[in-house]
């Protein structure tokens, strides 16, 4: 089975809760609260009803950009990105306890964030996506098989979740490029029943 990451979005048919619950429901295990355009409270408020829910589905929850909030709350981790707090930073903030993922787009981007002591890699975009606003570069399977090959031959180990714009049908391909794991938001909001996507998704790969 993938390694999958589950990115929350608000839909005009589901809430950011909601939309963490139907992944969970179908199998996913692991959860990136994402909520851009809320404000820290309610980001509070929503990770705090996520994460009895996420222990109950034995799932990892991540939160995007908040790093205090990851401490005050004891969730698994954070996920940071260019705009965010520097990685090495958070880790002063946050101990070897949590898990700190970084975004790259280059493989700059995967050395800066290797040498600052990231755990995880979110490498992307793989295509354009509406989820996320001032996309960088589109990445396609050879910016993963570039950006795959310089890290083996720079000796960087590091799990690389690929992420941006990726279908179910796009998984065998990306996976072929040596990335150890995915993270989806619309292809399984858009889908017919998100909880079947989330089932199919999994026992697809
Ligand atoms: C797994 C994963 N990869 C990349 C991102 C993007 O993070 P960031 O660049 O900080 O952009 P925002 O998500 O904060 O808009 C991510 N969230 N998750
Ligand atoms: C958070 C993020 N970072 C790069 S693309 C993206 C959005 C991923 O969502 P989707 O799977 O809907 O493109
Ligand atoms: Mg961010």
């Amino acid at each position: 089975m993938i390694s999958l990451q589950f990115i929350t979005h608000q839909t005009e048919r589901y809430s950011y809760f909601e939309s963490a619950r139907m992944a969970l429901e179908g199998g996913c295990k692991w959860i990136q609260l994402r909520m851009k355009e809320a404000p820290l409270e309610e980001v509070e408020q929503v990770a705090l009803q996520l994460k009895p829910l996420c222990k109950e589905h034995e799932a990892i929850l991540v939160l995007d950009d908040h790093v205090e909030l990851v401490k005050k709350l004891e969730v698994d981790g954070v996920h940071l990105g260019k705009k965010d707090m520097p990685i090495d930073q958070a880790r002063q903030i946050l101990g070897e306890a949590f898990i700190i993922g970084g975004t790259a787009n280059t493989f700059e981007d995967v050395v800066q964030h290797y040498r600052a002591g990231a755990d995880y890699l979110g490498i992307g975009p793989f295509r354009f996506t509406t989820t996320k606003k001032n996309l960088s570069p589109l990445l396609g399977l050879e910016g993963y098989a570039s950006i795959l090959s310089q890290m083996k031959e720079a000796n960087i180990n590091l799990p690389v979740v690929a992420i941006g714009g990726i279908t179910n049908e796009d998984i065998p391909d990306i996976l072929r490029t040596g990335v150890n794991g995915i993270a989806l938001s619309g292809t399984i909001l858009r889908a017919e029943n998100p909880v079947e996507e989330t089932r199919k998704i999994l026992s697809n790969s």
